[in-house]
């Protein structure tokens, strides 16, 4: 009896999740979000109004949007599974068809496959010397050459920092990395169309404004007969006895785990391109805009570098659980720039109960990551960059763990790559400050510091110069 009191209480207390800004007819509150929708969404939650749980209307599509670490922690973290869902996204479902990691529903299919990715990350990924750490390590040798001979004329980093993370999923995902037309057209392809999309784009919730983004599909598909290509290139030369590489994993693991399909395969891999790329290289290149604008950051990053490995001595994953500092300013980028501001959409798997209000299953869920990571209740001065807020006094790590600091999400969809995410990041910041000192080339003056919204946040695309060391 006490059981059922308790039921019919939170019952009467219980609200449908209220509206936030009235829709507009026809295109709901697209055009209300502007250019940058994190932070029109951030600053909606932010009034006593609407609060950081509110529903909005993108074309005919309802969706509920979270705001705050609190509220995002509750609901990632302790009701994991309620939140673990994907819902119909029209670029991620005609691109990615629900399979593979990304795009599949929650269920033991995508269990299986997000468990095999982890542990072969794992296998192929951090061992010591492993084939990622070693590719990676040529890979920038490769950078550095061209920025040695451009000497001091401008440059713009990102495609060089796109071509080794590319190159370093190559390795991880085929198991070497390639210097074909092939494969530098792929990576050409996958640029632009994480230029030109984003979770909440017109084209995804308004089907007549398609027509104008066919060139989307067209890179999709371009891209998908090269990654096509690369995996019957393996399927012909698979050895059982030589598995050193993602794809090589799965095809032994095919007709030995249920659900291993060819199908999934191809996502999959997929998968690690759209995921495991971009992300990388946009977290690299905020870290440099941030230590090249400044110098004092730069100073003591070189003085590290000298202090713990010396200017000739390659890095290894091991040194980064002695170089704080570095690890700080990592920390602080992705704060100040989150690679995804709103995450990849949520749906519920079943009705849930959440802060009072009722959520029923499969609706459409946008977190809002940006609304944690700049925080001013969280973070004192959260537009500044400073890599002192995750350093002691004694010059130790801290607040890593910060409630408010979720910068590859959480519960059964975080992040699959993190910690190979962590080694790269690491390796490659480390390769290029010690060899070179950064600057903005002469006369380059930053025009917006905001960056561009697109499938992950982009950097202003900033002129540099480098001075050998
Ligand atoms: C700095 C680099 C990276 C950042 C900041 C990052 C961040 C994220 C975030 C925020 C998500 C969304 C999770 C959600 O829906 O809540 C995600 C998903 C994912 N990431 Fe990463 N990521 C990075 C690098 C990588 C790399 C290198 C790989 C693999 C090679 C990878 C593989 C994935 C996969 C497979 C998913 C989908 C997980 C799922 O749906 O369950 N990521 N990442």
């Amino acid at each position: 009896r006490q059981k059922r009191s308790k039921d019919a209480n939170e019952t009467s207390s219980t609200t449908t999740v209220p509206w936030g800004p009235r829709p507009w007819p026809i295109v709901g509150n697209l055009l209300q979000l502007g250019y940058r929708p994190y932070e029109t969404i951030y600053r909606w939650s932010k009034m006593s109004k609407y609060g950081p749980i509110f529903r909005l209307r993108l074309g005919s599509q309802t969706v509920v949007v979270l705001n705050s670490a609190e509220v995002i922690r509750e609901a990632l973290h302790d009701h994991s599974e309620a939140f673990a869902g994907r819902p119909y996204l029209y670029i991620i479902n005609e691109t990615l068809h629900g399979k593979g990691v990304i795009s599949a529903p929650y269920g033991r299919e995508f269990n299986d496959h997000k468990k095999f990715l982890i542990k072969n990350f794992n296998r192929f990924g951090r061992r010591r010397r492993s084939s990622l750490e070693s590719g990676c390590l040529d890979e920038i040798r490769l950078v550095a050459e061209k920025l040695r001979e451009k000497q001091t004329s401008p440059f713009h980093i990102g495609n060089m920092l796109s071509q080794i993370s590319g190159n370093n999923i190559c390795t991880l995902t085929f198991g070497r990395y390639f210097e074909t037309m092939d494969i530098t057209s792929l990576f050409d392809k996958l640029n632009e169309n994480f230029n030109d999309t984003a979770t909440i784009a017109c084209f995804n919730f308004l089907p007549f404004t398609r027509r104008f983004k066919t060139n989307i599909f067209d890179n999709v598909n371009d891209s998908n007969r090269v990654i096509q290509k690369l995996v019957k290139e393996r399927e012909t030369n698979f050895e059982s006895d030589d598995v050193n590489n993602i794809v090589d994993a799965y095809l032994d693991q095919m007709g030995k785990q249920r659900n291993f399909s060819k199908a999934n395969l191809d996502s999959l891999v997929q998968d690690l391109f759209v995921a495991g790329t971009e992300t990388v290289s946009n977290t690299l290149n905020w870290t440099i805009f941030y230590i090249v604008s400044h110098p004092h950051v730069q100073k003591q990053i070189h003085e590290e570098i000298d202090r713990f490995i010396g200017k000739d001595r390659a890095p290894c994953e091991k040194d980064r659980t002695q170089m704080n500092y570095i690890e700080a300013v990592l920390l602080e980028s992705m704060r100040c720039h989150c690679a995804g501001p709103i995450l990849l959409p949520r749906a519920t798997t079943h009705d849930i109960t959440f802060k009072n209000h009722f959520i029923p299953k499969d609706t459409f869920i946008l977190v809002n990551m940006w609304s944690a990571m700049k925080d001013e209740e969280q973070w004192p001065e959260p537009e500044k960059f400073q890599p002192e807020r995750f350093l002691d006094e004694n010059h130790n790590l801290q607040n890593v763990n910060h409630p408010a600091m979720m910068p590859f999400s959480l519960g059964k969809r975080a992040c699959t790559g993190e910690q190979i995410a962590k080694v790269q990041l690491f390796l490659i910041l480390v390769s290029l400050f010690q060899k070179f000192e950064f600057s903005f080339a002469d006369g380059w003056v930053p025009k917006d510091l905001c960056g561009q919204p697109g499938f992950t946040l982009r950097p202003p695309n900033c002129q540099y110069q480098a001075s050998v060391r």
